[in-house]
This record gives C-alpha cells, structure tokens and sequence, in this order.
C-alpha cells in the first residue's frame, strides 16, 4: 500500500483485533474519514508479527492517534476513552468476560505503546451500543446475585452496527433510520441487533460473544443442559470446554470440515454434513430475525452485512424463504447482484446490503474524540 506522507497529514489507525485476524485501516481527516489504506493479517499470532507488519507498511508513520476494536467493555464503558493506565487496569479485570477477544487486543494495546510512544490510543467497545438495552433483554434468568459481578447480557459488533445505522441514515434518510431496523451482522462472528428511533432494543449475543446464534465455530446459544452433560460425561477443564464451545462447534463442529460458509456452499451437493450447517445457520438466522422483529413490534428495514450478509446470495434467499408471512420478499435478480436494495419493490419490508466497515466507525470515533479533548499531535515531521 502507498501511504501519503506529505507533511502536515494527519492519519488515524483504525485497529481490528479480530478472534483469528487482525484488520486494520489508516484514514486521513474528513466526515466521514478518508481511507487511505487498509490490510488484513490473518492469523496474527504476536502482537510483535502485527507491528512489523504494520511498520513495513508504512502504516505508524505520523499518526495523530490509533483507535482500537475492544470487543468487551464491561458494565462500565460505554463510549470509547483514551487508554490510560486506569483504564487498562480496569480492562484486564475484564478478560475473564471475553478470553477469545480481549487479552490479544490488550496485548495489540501494549504493544503499539511501546512502538508508538506519544501517540494517544483510543479504545472503542463493541459493547457500548447496546448500553440502553432494556431490563428484559439484558437480564439473565439466574440468582440474582450474580448481576453485581456483572453477568448480564451485553451484546456485541457494536462497532458494526454503530457504522451500519449512521450508514442507513446516510443512504435511506433519517427516517428510515430511526424505524423498526434489524441489522443482521453475518461474519465468522454472527449477530443480529432489533433497533428503533436508533436504540438497540435486543441483540442475539449475550454475557459473551459465544452466545445468540450458530456461527463459524461458535455454538451460540446452547441449552445449558448440553454443558452439564459434558462436565458430567467428560469432564472437561474450562479451557477445554472454551475450545469445544468457541472453536471446535457452529459450522464446524456440524460439518466437520470448514467453518467458512464458502466452503460449505462448495461442497454441499457432495457432502450432507456441508449441507446441514448451511441448513442450520439459514434456520437459525430466519428464527432470529423473527424474535428480533418480535421485540420491534413489526419490521421496516432489514440490513444484511458481514462476510456472509454482504457476499452470499444464497444464504440471504435461504433466510429470507420463510419470512414472506410478514413482508420480507427478495427480488432474485437484485440479491444475486447483491445490490444495495434487494427486496421487491412494493414489499413491506426493506431488504439491504450494507458492507460494514468498523475501522471507518472507529477512525471516526478517534476523530471525534481528538477533537474533543484536544490531544496535541505527536511532534516532528512525518517520516516513512
Ligand atoms: N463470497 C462469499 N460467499 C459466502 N461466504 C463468504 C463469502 N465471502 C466471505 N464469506 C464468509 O464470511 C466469513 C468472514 O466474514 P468476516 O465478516 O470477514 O468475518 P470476521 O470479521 O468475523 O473475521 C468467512 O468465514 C466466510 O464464511
Ligand atoms: C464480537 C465478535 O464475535 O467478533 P468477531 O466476529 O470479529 O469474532
Ligand atoms: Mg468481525
């Protein structure tokens, strides 16, 4: 990537410290940013691997801060906050919520610190768009009790669906914004998040993002009778049973092949067992959005996006099938182009295609928060 490095530019890095890769995005000012560059580091391995990487790239010269995707901000952060020894403090009493996500993105943290000194690192919580989320949807049905310690549901891609409605209100207007909106967020990770008058109302993820529905190798919500099996039967250690639920289940665990959907669609004329996780997946998402159009009292837009929503028609028409009942009719043509608007015309509900871009959304966020606490830009000409 060519990265421009005329004086006076002023550049964000946007970091996504994903569950098996590390994307990231350099953007110059601008509402929204300007992207200059962006690449993807798959299987990141150490936070070092990243650095370098970055750094052969040209992407650490003359930042003017960095933003970082946290996947877990607890009961407490919900905004995104320049990092501070407080707040990573606080964050690493937090790892326990989320040990697929959150010790590498502290670790990614360190690392650019030591690197970059002087530039100011933003953390932006994929929790804290689902802040208001209503008693009903955030409480869990256990003692009571354990709500001091936090365990509630949370949701996650926040960060996602953050991007996903400010883009809707850009292409659609305000209006349709602030309708009854399901985003669906279809990637390895996999969400839904029900939205009205822009509050998130419900979301599929819960306590962690293990939870909601099936995924590349998540289980997503599993009857917790399955695990007392397990302990019983197997006994795992809680390490093993993180591995079971987190990495070796979903579409995985069904196929016994792949957890990419690109896989399963290949090979599912010849094996049944691809064929069934992409039946699963479809069936679960369509039961989803239901549920999801259920806590909105009714549907007006439903967003496709991610790995899965953006790129497979497939899998769109496959849970689109059975939700005809209450207004969600796909024009073939359009969602096999993946167009913007994929559903009929004179359907009740709007059917979209919006890629998501949660470095933009965090690039923005760093901006905004920049702008608003004045944090001098590092000094010295920009070199690279
Ligand atoms: N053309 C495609 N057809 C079907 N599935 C696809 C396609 N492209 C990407 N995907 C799916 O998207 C997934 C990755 O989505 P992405 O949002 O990039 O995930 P993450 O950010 O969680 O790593 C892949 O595992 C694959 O299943
Ligand atoms: C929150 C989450 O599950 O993230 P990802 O989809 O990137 O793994
Ligand atoms: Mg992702």
């Amino acid at each position: 990537m060519t990265l421009d490095h005329s004086a006076g530019a002023t550049r964000v890095l946007a970091v996504n410290g994903g569950s098996s890769s590390v994307k990231f995005a350099v953007f110059g000012a601008g509402d929204p940013p300007q992207e200059r560059a962006r690449g993807k580091i798959e299987r990141a391995g150490a936070a070092r691997a990243v650095l370098d990487a970055l750094e052969g790239q040209g992407a650490l010269s003359g930042l003017a801060g960095i933003g970082h995707r946290l996947v877990h901000g607890g009961p407490e952060h919900t905004a995104p906050a320049l990092v501070t020894p407080d707040l990573l403090r606080d964050l690493d009493r937090l790892k326990a919520l989320d040990p697929t996500h959150l010790p590498a993105e502290l670790e990614l943290i360190a690392a650019f610190a030591a690197r970059c000194p002087g530039v100011p690192q933003v953390a932006c919580f994929d929790t804290a768009f689902h802040r208001d989320l209503p008693t009903v949807a955030r409480t869990l049905p256990i003692p009571r009790r354990y709500q001091a310690q936090g365990v509630r549901r949370y949701g996650f891609h926040g960060i996602s669906y953050e991007y996903l409605l400010e883009e809707l209100a850009r292409i659609a207007g305000a209006e349709a914004a602030h309708g009854r909106v399901v985003f669906a967020h279809l990637g390895s990770g996999a969400s839904l998040a029900a939205v009205h008058n822009g509050r998130c109302i419900d979301t599929t993820m819960g306590f962690t993002p293990t939870g909601g529905l099936v995924m590349g190798t998540r289980t997503g919500d599993l009857d917790p009778g399955v695990l007392i099996y397990f302990l019983r039967s197997e006994k795992p250690s809680a390490d093993q049973l993180d591995a079971l639920v987190n990495r070796e289940s979903g579409l995985r665990g069904i196929s016994e092949t792949s957890a990419d959907v690109r896989d399963l669609l290949a090979h599912e004329a010849s094996d049944p067992r691809a064929a069934e996780a992409v039946a699963v997946f479809c069936y679960q998402a369509r039961k989803w959005i239901g549920a999801m159009a259920a806590a909105l009292n009714g549907l007006d837009t439903l967003v496709f996006s991610g790995g899965i929503g953006e790129n497979a028609p497939l899998v769109r028409a496959r849970i689109c099938e059975g939700l005809s009942f209450f207004g969600v009719r796909l024009a073939e043509e359009r969602n096999s182009t993946s167009a913007p608007i994929i559903s009929e015309a004179a359907a009740p509900v709007t059917v979209r295609v919006i890629p998501t871009n949660e470095e933009s959304m965090m690039a923005r966020s760093v901006f905004r928060l920049l702008a608003k606490t004045s944090v001098p830009p590092p000094q010295g000409p920009p070199h690279g």
